[in-house]
């Protein structure tokens, strides 16, 4: 088993700098990239360089600092300083407009401000820095207690269906799904894995496969739709995903497609788990209904990883996430434990005390 590499890391001090796997180029080119503007970060998030709703809170946490470099100096006022904070704060919220954790992380490096109304710009850069790696260091954490808490729920010898990539690479630790995965196998359950594709951008394919590999989990690649059929088999025992959103009564936004293997999971009675952090709860939202899905450019589905598979022009419906409803998920796996069932009573009796 081969130690993973870190989804990103910070580079020195407050005029540092952030590196991170563009994960664009996986299976086939392991390549770190640097990035040294707010500009190159909004990018990254944008293009998936950094994605999974974790990792995104992480890569833009730093980006903050990175953004606020540009106006700390020795004539620097507060005022000032707050004013570029909220405009660095907002131009990376227009990068991804699903996954909570964006907004999650940009509002704790804003309550950063607010809470320290009284220290000069290079004691708040500093202050920032601080957060945004309590942030990674935080999420480590989270990554590792939802594997502990998941792995009770699987038996040895489990077949596991996963879809997109809710892995290491979607965090800054060990993942959510595959976090669970990964705990069940280092306890000896022997567990396998079979990984949807999951087109359009193959994160399945790519990654999960990739990670599982690294790990010495045996995994076996599928197509998406072949998901029913390997139910059917009785291939499947389990089925764990990540989450990008959770509403305050358990509906589950994620890769497009999820919704589907729910379905499917439902039908043939297999239990359909998601593992996510308290960090991806949106207790805001009544429903699942009012999250924001977004979508992405034709081209990812015509001209998928750069082969054209559709004539010029087709008329495209690309929406990168759908709405997992809250009955058709087992349970929920956070740092905290396990919700279940999965009601809205449940979701906050557990999620408010945090
Ligand atoms: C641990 S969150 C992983 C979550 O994020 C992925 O979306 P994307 O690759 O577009 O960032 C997918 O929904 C995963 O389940």
């Amino acid at each position: 088993m081969t130690t993973p590499p870190k989804t990103m890391r910070w580079n020195g001090g407050p005029d540092g700098w952030l590196t991170m796997i563009d994960q664009t180029l996986l299976p086939t080119e392991f390549k770190e990239i640097n990035c040294k503007t707010v500009e190159e970060v909004w990018e990254a998030i944008k293009m998936l360089r950094v994605r999974g709703a974790p990792a995104i809170g992480c890569a833009a946490a730093y980006g903050v600092i990175i953004g606020m470099q540009q106006k700390i100096d020795a004539s620097s006022i507060r005022d000032e300083f707050d004013r570029r904070l909220k405009e660095v704060t907002e131009y990376l919220a227009t990068s991804r407009p699903t996954a909570v954790n964006l907004f999650w992380a940009l509002d704790r490096m804003q309550d950063v401000s607010l809470e320290n109304p009284s220290l000069s710009p290079q004691e708040m850069h500093q202050r920032l820095l601080e957060e945004a790696m309590a942030i990674e260091e935080e999420d480590r954490a989270m990554c590792a207690a939802i594997g502990q808490h998941g792995a009770k729920l699987i038996e040895k010898g489990t077949s596991i269906l996963t879809h997109c990539n809710a892995g290491g690479l979607a965090t800054a630790g060990d993942g959510t799904a595959l976090a669970v995965m990964f705990a069940a196998a280092a306890q000896g359950k022997e567990i396998q894995v079979y990984a949807d594709e999951t087109r359009p951008l193959l994160q399945g394919a790519r990654l999960t496969t990739w990670e599982l590999q690294q790990r010495d989990i045996p995994v076996t690649l599928i197509c998406d739709s072949m998901a029913g059929q390997v139910m059917k088999e009785k291939r499947i025992q389990a089925v764990i995903t990540g989450a990008d959103r959770i509403a305050a009564n358990g509906d589950a936004c994620n890769k497009i497609g999820t919704y589907s293997v729910a379905l499917l999971a439902k039908a043939h009675n297999i239990p359909f788990y998601v593992a996510a952090p308290s960090s991806t709860f949106d207790l805001s939202l009544a429903t699942g209904d009012e999250i924001p899905i977004e979508e992405r450019q034709p081209e990812e589905i015509t001209n998928g990883m750069g082969k054209q598979t559709a004539p010029e022009s087709t008329r495209v419906y690309n929406p990168a996430f759908d709405v997992t409803p809250a009955e058709l998920i087992s349970a929920i796996i956070t740092e905290h434990g396990i919700i279940q069932p999965v009601t809205t009573e449940q979701v906050r009796s557990q999620i408010e005390k945090t």
